[in-house]
């Protein structure tokens, strides 16, 4: 099921970092071989409740004027209209109401989406909350008084962000069209790839990087069958800024990637595959994805009989945290391969969505232990008693153990390797969960 995406826009200096981290706190979630994922905080998962949800920082940019400010907030509040299904608006009471609040919250309001206003600082209720009275103002509904740095009201706050989100049974689950996501960096071809497969110019194209507009959803039809394409080519903006765009079209994968079953992740064969790839190809992996990885402009580029293998190595190298993923070398120009991109996308949703019987699973773990002693510690040997596969999307499986400790990172891996073998899901990642059970499994 698809996460609610919330983010947190405001001024600089008003706490918008403080407040991701209380939130985030010890959630956010270390995938240790996604490399620049969680360092730089721009996103996180956050549970309140029963519900989870992705939270995302728009800042983050030093401005030195004022005029930057406005024009700043302006591109974040953008931002957070086209990519969120709640928006914190974070302001400061001890800065008190400001001109570029008003503005923001004049184009806020006028956007669809709920917005709540929140009233950071608050450190004392009973010396500040006069002076909260004053964002009321702002015409965008009632103040909530926090404290990020002493944690104060946030879970009043919390208890307002999700009466927006949508009920468990009212969600897109009942769509049952194949929902494709299109991520990458800025200019990599990702509105050319829509635009050929759709056979029309709908989406303007230009070569300067983010210059697409909006997100939009493109319904394609093949084969008599019907696919939503999630463009997140669009960044309105043009910065300048290199961080800024980075920033941005992270938030922007980020929040495509929570709608999507399966993920096209566009590489630019004539730039080659670099460390941004890796951390806007990370989003995915993540959150356990169907993923395809498309190299694309392959028209573009010389080549010979080695550069196809070239290629894959050094996409192999960087993105290394997904083995599982096939490779498209595809033109949007020429249309080279476009095609099988459907099939591709088919067969990675099958193995999303596969589930094996328990006792095929369990004759597989039996042979794989025969083959590959597993590893002991202090005189104590790993003695797995159970597997069985738990969910889907991705392929979740329980293995049942006699001592956690024991169950080394790279014997989960072999057994990955295994099933596999056996079973393939190329596309997807898979997930273990290792749970300890007294003697006698079985
Ligand atoms: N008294 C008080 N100070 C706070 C609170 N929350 C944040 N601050 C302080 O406000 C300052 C700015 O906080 P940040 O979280 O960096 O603000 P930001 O909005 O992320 O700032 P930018 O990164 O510039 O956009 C820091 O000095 C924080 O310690 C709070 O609840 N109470
Ligand atoms: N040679 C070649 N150029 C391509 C191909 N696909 C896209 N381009 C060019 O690459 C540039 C960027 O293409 P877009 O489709 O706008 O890229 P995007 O990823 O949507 O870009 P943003 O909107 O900035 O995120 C344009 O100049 C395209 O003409 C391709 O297959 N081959």
């Amino acid at each position: 099921m698809s996460k609610p995406v919330v983010a947190i826009v405001g001024r600089p200096n008003v706490g918008k970092s403080t407040l991701f981290n209380a939130l985030a706190g010890g959630m956010i979630s270390i995938v240790k071989d996604t490399p620049g994922v969680t360092r730089d905080r721009i996103y996180a998962d956050v549970s309140w409740l029963d519900r989870e949800f992705t939270l995302v920082d728009t800042g983050g940019i030093e401005p030195e004027s004022k005029d930057i400010i406005l024009s700043q907030m302006r591109e974040q509040a953008q931002i957070a209209i086209d990519t969120a299904d709640v928006i914190l608006f974070l302001t400061d009471v001890r800065q008190g109401l400001v001109d570029a609040d008003s503005k923001v919250a004049d184009m806020l309001r006028r956007s669809a989406k709920p917005v709540l206003l929140v009233v950071n600082k608050v450190d004392s209720f009973e010396k500040y909350m006069p002076d909260v009275y004053e964002f009321y103002n702002l015409g965008i509904g009632e103040p909530l008084p926090v404290s990020s740095a002493s944690r104060l009201g946030l879970g009043d706050m919390l208890d307002e962000v999700i009466k927006y989100f949508p009920k468990g049974e009212e969600s897109e689950e009942e769509d049952e069209r194949p929902r494709v996501a299109i991520i990458g960096k800025p200019n990599v071809g990702k509105s050319s790839i829509i635009n050929k497969l759709l056979g029309e110019q709908r989406v303007i194209v230009s070569d300067i990087a983010g210059t697409t507009r909006d997100a939009i959803d493109t319904d394609i039809v093949y084969n008599g069958k019907e696919y939503v394409f999630i463009d997140t080519a669009g960044l309105r903006r043009k910065s300048k800024i290199k961080e800024e765009l980075e920033r941005y079209s992270i938030i922007r994968a980020v929040s495509a990637v929570e709608r999507a079953d399966v993920v096209l992740m566009v590489i630019d064969a004539v730039e080659g595959v670099t460390e941004q790839d890796a951390k806007i190809a990370g989003i995915a992996h993540e959150r356990g994805k169907g993923i395809i990885i498309v190299v694309n402009k392959w028209d573009a580029i010389e080549k010979n009989d080695k550069t196809m293998r070239e290629y894959e190595n050094e996409v192999r190298r960087v993105l290394s945290f997904m083995p599982y993923a096939e490779i498209m070398y595809v033109s949007a120009h020429t249309g080279q391969r476009l095609i099988k991109l459907y099939d591709m996308i088919d067969m990675v949703i099958a193995n999303q969505t596969m589930r094996v019987a328990t006792g095929v699973l369990n004759e597989i773990m039996t042979e794989a232990v025969a083959m590959q002693q597993p590893p002991s510690d202090k005189g104590k040997r790993l003695k797995l008693y159970y597997i069985t596969q738990v969910s889907v999307k991705p392929p979740t499986f329980v293995i049942f153990v006699n001592d956690k400790e024991l169950m080394h990172f790279s014997y989960t891996r072999y057994l990955e390797n295994k099933i596999r073998e056996a079973f393939g899901f190329c596309g997807t990642s898979l997930k273990f969960f290792i749970r300890e059970r007294k003697e006698k499994g079985r």
